[in-house]
């Protein structure tokens, strides 16, 4: 059997990076940008007025406090110009600094009366409350580099630059498949020795939150339904995700089918925690990974491989993460320990707090958790207060 740092580098040398494809703007939030986008102007285009009130000619506050109101600037007119140095022309946020003016003096700092703007003071700059042509970029300047996560910011700078179509990075084609003739739908009212198929919709709902759709199939414990199932999806989809039919069961075939199917298997078992008996093998570019069947060996499973090589296939970067335990923990195998726990904060440190529960098989209080702090198989006794990496379950649970 590998560690978890072997398996975890095997999944690294077997993800390839995902081809590109172009799709609508309005779509394209959470996805990877797969060019690079360019200023097609400057920004801001124009010298912007950035405050409500007067546009004047910063060298009259030498000579004058007055100044005559020539005419309106509002937001989305041409740009006036200031016909005579003497007045001044009232400005609206985001309007056009007028020509001849270059310094905005807010409404709050000027009295108006009978159509003429009297300073407060003349204490004031030139180019003040303006955001002047260019000062963030200049035309042609790059913005997003390719390999940008498209998130609502970056959606901001799209937009802005008139991208209606966006070239990101493909989503995989992925499939989920149970295993075993104990599953039952979940509309269904299942016999005594029967279960509703819940890892499915677990592995469904952890796929959505990482953007990526993908459809759920049954496939029964017989040797020749899996095979003709699995070469049929081998051929539709580029990752086939299974639960359960991985361990050493008389109907857990999955292992020899995989062989039978020409299938590589580059994992079968891993020293951890649970998913002792995680699987992965490939054919071509094509991906199958078998998760055991227990409902937390399957999600922290997913987590800790799958995710890594869909990370890769986005061209995605994983910052690890740590988090403070919270409890003396002893585990004497020489296992990796996916310890269960539900994250809290104290003076900015993430504290991990370990969920009680039966094993793996657990899904009452797996439901509780939001992550996995993963404990190393070298060690046997983990102090309250000593830092380990953490997974999280969700995207946004920090
Ligand atoms: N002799 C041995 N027995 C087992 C070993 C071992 O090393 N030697 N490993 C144990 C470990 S650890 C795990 S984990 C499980 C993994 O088993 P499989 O991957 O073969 O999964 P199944 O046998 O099909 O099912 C196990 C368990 O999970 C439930 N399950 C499966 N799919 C679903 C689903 N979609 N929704 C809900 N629950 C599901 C299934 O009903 C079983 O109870 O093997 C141990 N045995
Ligand atoms: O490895 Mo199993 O996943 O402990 O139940
Ligand atoms: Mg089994």
């Amino acid at each position: 059997m590998i560690s978890v740092a072997e398996a975890q580098n095997i999944i690294l040398e077997h993800s390839t990076k995902g081809g590109t494809e172009s799709i609508a703007f309005e779509i394209c939030l959470n996805r990877m940008l797969a060019e690079g986008i360019y200023t097609d102007r400057d920004a801001p285009p124009f010298d912007r007025v950035a405050m409500d009130g007067i546009a004047i000619d910063s060298r009259q506050l030498l000579k004058q406090q007055s100044f005559f109101i020539e005419a309106i600037q509002a937001a989305g007119q041409e740009q006036k110009p200031l016909k005579n140095p003497e007045n001044c022309i009232e400005v609206m946020t985001g309007a056009v600094l007028p020509y001849h003016t270059d310094c905005v003096i807010p409404y709050e700092k000027v009295t108006i009366q009978n159509g003429i703007a009297k300073l407060d003071s003349m204490a004031h700059k030139p180019f003040q409350n303006t955001h002047r042509k260019g000062i963030d970029a200049k035309k042609g300047d790059l913005l997003l580099p390719s390999g940008t996560w498209i998130q609502p910011g970056v959606k901001g700078i799209l937009a802005t630059t008139g991208n209606t179509q966006v070239k990101v990075v493909k989503l995989p084609k992925v499939m989920i498949c149970s295993t075993g003739d104990e599953l039952v739908p979940i509309e269904s009212e299942p016999l005594p020795h029967q279960i509703r198929r819940s890892n499915v919709y677990m592995l469904q709902a952890a796929l959505k939150e990482l953007n990526v759709e993908a459809k759920t199939t049954h496939l029964p414990d017989d040797k020749a339904k899996l095979t003709s199932a699995i070469k049929q999806l081998l051929d539709e989809f580029d990752v086939l995700l299974f639960s359960g039919a991985v361990s050493k069961g008389k109907y857990d075939y999955l292992p020899v089918v995989f062989q039978e199917l020409g299938l590589q298997i580059h994992i079968h078992g891993v020293k951890q925690k649970p998913g002792k008996p995680f699987l992965f093998g490939t054919k071509g570019t094509k991906c199958v990974f078998g998760f055991p069947g227990n409902p937390t060996s399957t999600l922290v499973c997913f987590h800790a491989y799958f995710k890594l090589w869909l990370n890769q296939y986005l061209g995605i970067t994983l910052i690890p993460n740590y988090a403070y335990l919270t409890k003396d923990i002893v585990f004497k195998k020489p296992l990796t320990n996916h310890l269960l726990v539900k994250t809290s904060h104290d003076n900015g440190k993430t504290m991990a707090n370990p969920i009680a529960n039966s094993g793996s098989g657990d899904l009452v209080h797996l439901a509780l958790a939001n992550a996995f702090l993963s404990l190393p198989s070298e060690q046997d006794e983990f102090k309250k207060g000593e830092l380990y990496p953490i997974t999280y379950f969700h995207q946004n649970s920090f």
